[in-house]
C-alpha cells in the first residue's frame, strides 16, 4: 500500500488504522486518537471514524464470509481491508448513500496504488447490495454458525459454549458487538453526582445516575474525557464493572492500601476516594512509562493519598516488609475477554496458550499479596475477563495453597446481590458493563480453633 494518505479522509484514515492493527502494529483504541489528529479529522468526524474502524473490526469474520463467495484469487491485504470497511458501510450503516461508499473507495484505491479496482469494488458491492447478504443458515456446525454470526474466533466461542453453555456464549459475542456506555466516575471528594450532572449539562452534555453504581454517572451527547468537568479533576473516564473492587476492598479512612497493578490508576484514584484524605494508597506497576499515567491521574483528582512506585509485584514483600497493609488490590494482567466491546482487536489477537501463562503470573501476585498483607486484612483478586481458568481457576487454586486465606462474600452495590456470596463473574450481558470478576479473601492469624 503506497503511503499517500488523504488528509481528513474518515474512509482512508479507518484504513490506515485497520491496516496497522491487522499487521499488530498498534491496538485500535491508541491508533485511533492518533489517527485523528495526523490526518486531522474534524470534529464532525471524529463518531463516524469510531464507528467505522470499530464496526469493520466487530464484524471482520461476517464481513469475510459475505465477501468469500465474490472473491476469486488473491488481493492484497490491504483491497481486503478497504473492501471489508466499504462493505461495513453498506450493511451495517443506514445513512450512507451506496454510491458514496463506492467513490470514496475508489478514490482511496487510486491514490493508494490500485488504479484499476474500481470495476472489482462496483461489481462485488453491487452484487452484494442487489442479492442481500449472505445466511448463516448455510453454517451447519452451531459453534462456527455462532463464530461467524458474531465475528469470534471458533476456538473462543467453543471455550465459553463448554464453561458457560452455548446459549450465554452467544449472548456474550452479540453483547460484545454493541457500542460500549460511556460512563465516568465522580469524585467524590470534590463534588456530589447531583452536581456533577449539572457541571456536565452546562458543558453540553446529558449525564444520569448509574443503575448499578451509586458514584457513577451514564454519559451522552459528547466526549466528557474533552469537558473542564473532567480537566478540573471532577471525574474519571471509567467502566461500571471496574468500580467494583474499590467497594470489594472494603476501605476505609485511615487505612493503608496497596494496589500491586495499579496503572493506569482507574481504581487506585477510586480507592484514594473511599479513603477521603485519611491513610495512603501505594500503586505499584512494572511499567515507569504507566506509572507516570498513574501520577498525571492523581495529580488532576488532587489526592494527595497516593504514592507510587515501579516493581514487579512478584518480588515486592522484601521491599515494603511483611503485614504492612490493611488492604491489598491485585487487579492483574489477563486477557481481557471481558473488555472485547471497547477493545475489539482482542478477538484475534489472544490464542488459547495465553491463559496458562496467565494464570502463573496471578498466583504469583498472589502469593506475594498475601505476605505483605496483615492479618485480619483483605485481598481482593480482580479480571476483566470472563475465562474461568484465570478466574475461578485462579481463585481456586490459589485458596487451596494458602490455608490462610479464609474467602469472603464481596461487598459490592446492591445491584450484585443477584451474583450470590461466592465469587462474583459478571458477564457483558449482565448490565452492558464490562465483563469482571472478583474474589475476595481475608486473612486469618493461620491457628485452627480448639474445639
Ligand atoms: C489490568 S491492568 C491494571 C489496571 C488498573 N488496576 C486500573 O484500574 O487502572 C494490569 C496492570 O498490571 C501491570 N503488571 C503486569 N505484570 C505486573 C507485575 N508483575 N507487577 C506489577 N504490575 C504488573 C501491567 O503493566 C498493567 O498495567
Amino acid at each position: 500500500m503506497k503511503n499517500k494518505k488523504i488528509h481528513g479522509n474518515v474512509r482512508d484514515a479507518a484504513l490506515s488504522i485497520l491496516y496497522a492493527v491487522e499487521n499488530k502494529q498498534a491496538y485500535s483504541n491508541l491508533l485511533l486518537n492518533s489517527t485523528m489528529d495526523s490526518y486531522g479529522i474534524s470534529a464532525k468526524n471524529k463518531g463516524l471514524l469510531t464507528e467505522i474502524t470499530y464496526g469493520t473490526l466487530q464484524h471482520q469474520m461476517t464481513l469475510d464470509y459475505y465477501l468469500e463467495p465474490y472473491i476469486k484469487g488473491k488481493l492484497d491485504p490491504w483491497v481486503r481491508t478497504l473492501l471489508r470497511l466499504s462493505l461495513y458501510q453498506i450493511v451495517y450503516l443506514d445513512r450512507i448513500p451506496f454510491h458514496a461508499v463506492i467513490n470514496e473507495a475508489v478514490e482511496i484505491a487510486k491514490r493508494r496504488g490500485h488504479g484499476g479496482i474500481a470495476s472489482v469494488f462496483n461489481g462485488i458491492l453491487r452484487s452484494i447490495q442487489r442479492s442481500g447478504v449472505r445466511s448463516f443458515n448455510e453454517i451447519a456446525d452451531p459453534i462456527e454458525k455462532i463464530s461467524i454470526e458474531t465475528s469470534h474466533p471458533a476456538w473462543m466461542i467453543k471455550r465459553w459454549s463448554e464453561q458457560f453453555g452455548m446459549q450465554k456464549a452467544r449472548e456474550m459475542a452479540l453483547e460484545n458487538n454493541r457500542a460500549p456506555l460511556q460512563t465516568v466516575r465522580v469524585n467524590t471528594v470534590q463534588a456530589t453526582p447531583g452536581e456533577v450532572i449539572e457541571m456536565l449539562e452546562s458543558e453540553g452534555l446529558t449525564a444520569e445516575s448509574s443503575k448499578i453504581i451509586p458514584e457513577c454517572l451514564v454519559v451522552t451527547g459528547g466526549q466528557p474525557v474533552r469537558t473542564q468537568t473532567f480537566e478540573k479533576g471532577f471525574i474519571t473516564i471509567q467502566d461500571e464493572s471496574s468500580m467494583l473492587p474499590a467497594y470489594a476492598l472494603q476501605v476505609q479512612p485511615g487505612m493503608k492500601v496497596l494496589d500491586m497493578c495499579a496503572a493506569p490508576g482507574g481504581k487506585t484514584t477510586h480507592i484514594a476516594e473511599k479513603l477521603e484524605g485519611q491513610g495512603n494508597v501505594l500503586a505499584m506497576d512494572l511499567h515507569a512509562h504507566k506509572v507516570k499515567l498513574i501520577e498525571e491521574t492523581a495529580k488532576r483528582l488532587g489526592h494527595q493519598t497516593i504514592e507510587t512506585t515501579v516493581g514487579d509485584g512478584r518480588e515486592s514483600s522484601e521491599r515494603f516488609g511483611e503485614e504492612t497493609f490493611d488492604r491489598i488490590l491485585v487487579d492483574a494482567p489477563c486477557s481481557g475477554l471481558g473488555v472485547i466491546k471497547r477493545k475489539p482487536d482482542i478477538k484475534y489477537t489472544k490464542t488459547p496458550d495465553d491463559f496458562g501463562r496467565l494464570q502463573t503470573i496471578q498466583l504469583a501476585l498472589l502469593d506475594e499479596a498475601v505476605k505483605l498483607l496483615k492479618p485480619g486484612g483483605i485481598l481482593v483478586y480482580s479480571t476483566c475477563t470472563v475465562d474461568t481458568e484465570e478466574n475461578r481457576g485462579t481463585a481456586e487454586k490459589f485458596m487451596n495453597t494458602h490455608p490462610q486465606m479464609e474467602q469472603i462474600p464481596a461487598e459490592l452495590p446492591a445491584a450484585f446481590k443477584s451474583k450470590g456470596k461466592g465469587f462474583v463473574q459478571v458477564f457483558p450481558q449482565d448490565f452492558g458493563s464490562d465483563g469482571f470478576f472478583i474474589a475476595s479473601f481475608r486473612k486469618t492469624d493461620g491457628s485452627i480453633a480448639e474445639s
